[in-house]
């Protein structure tokens, strides 16, 4: 079985938040590569970057994609920066793929000053628009839907999400 749902998109856009809701209301397991890779790694994000770097990062989140899109979870959030990999949006192909679509002040107002994402703890406002536009056109590439979360709740989001899936 396939995960119900893989959600994608930039930082901030709610993919942990939402995703976790989504699970609740349709009563399956929800799935979080981060939390994979921080427990594959034995340390928090920030730490793995610093100690070997984004390169290692991306060769664990790439590994645990594949780990969890094979276990199947009900929701599977991804990292923002998963689509990066073309062997990650390769592997997306087939599956019912939500991008959780935002702008730059909606994202910028959620991550704040960046904790815990190390790659916004320089200039986030900056480094996300940044971000953001390199990778617009890969969410669109492996997304089958893409569902507005500006000035949304996280609750509202997931019943959306529901609503289009098949009952
Ligand atoms: N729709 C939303 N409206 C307001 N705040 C949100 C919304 N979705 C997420 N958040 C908040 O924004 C922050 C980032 O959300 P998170 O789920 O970690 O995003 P992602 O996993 O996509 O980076 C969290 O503090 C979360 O509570
Ligand atoms: O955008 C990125 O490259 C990253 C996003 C983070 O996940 P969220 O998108 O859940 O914040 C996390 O995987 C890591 O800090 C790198
Ligand atoms: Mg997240």
């Amino acid at each position: 079985m396939a995960p119900v749902v893989v959600l994608v998109g930039a930082p901030g856009c709610g993919k942990t938040t939402v995703g976790q809701a989504l699970a609740a209301v349709l009563g399956v397991e929800f799935r979080d590569t981060d939390t994979d890779i921080e427990q594959m790694a034995g340390k928090p994000i920030p730490e793995i970057f610093i100690d070997e770097g984004e390169d290692h990062f991306r060769a664990l989140e790439r590994a645990a994609v594949a780990a969890a899109l094979a276990a199947s979870p009900g929701v599977l959030a991804l990292g923002g920066g998963a689509v990066l990999a073309e062997e990650t949006r390769a592997a997306l192909i087939g599956h019912r793929v939500v991008h959780l679509s935002v702008e730059l002040p909606d994202a910028v107002k959620r991550v704040g000053l960046g904790a815990g994402r190390p790659l916004l703890a320089i200039n986030p406002r900056a480094t996300l628009k940044h971000l953001m536009d390199q990778r617009r056109p890969l969410y669109a590439e492996v997304a089958t839907e893409t569902v507005v979360t500006d000035g949304r709740t996280p609750a509202e989001i997931a019943a959306e999400i529901a609503a289009l899936l098949p009952r």
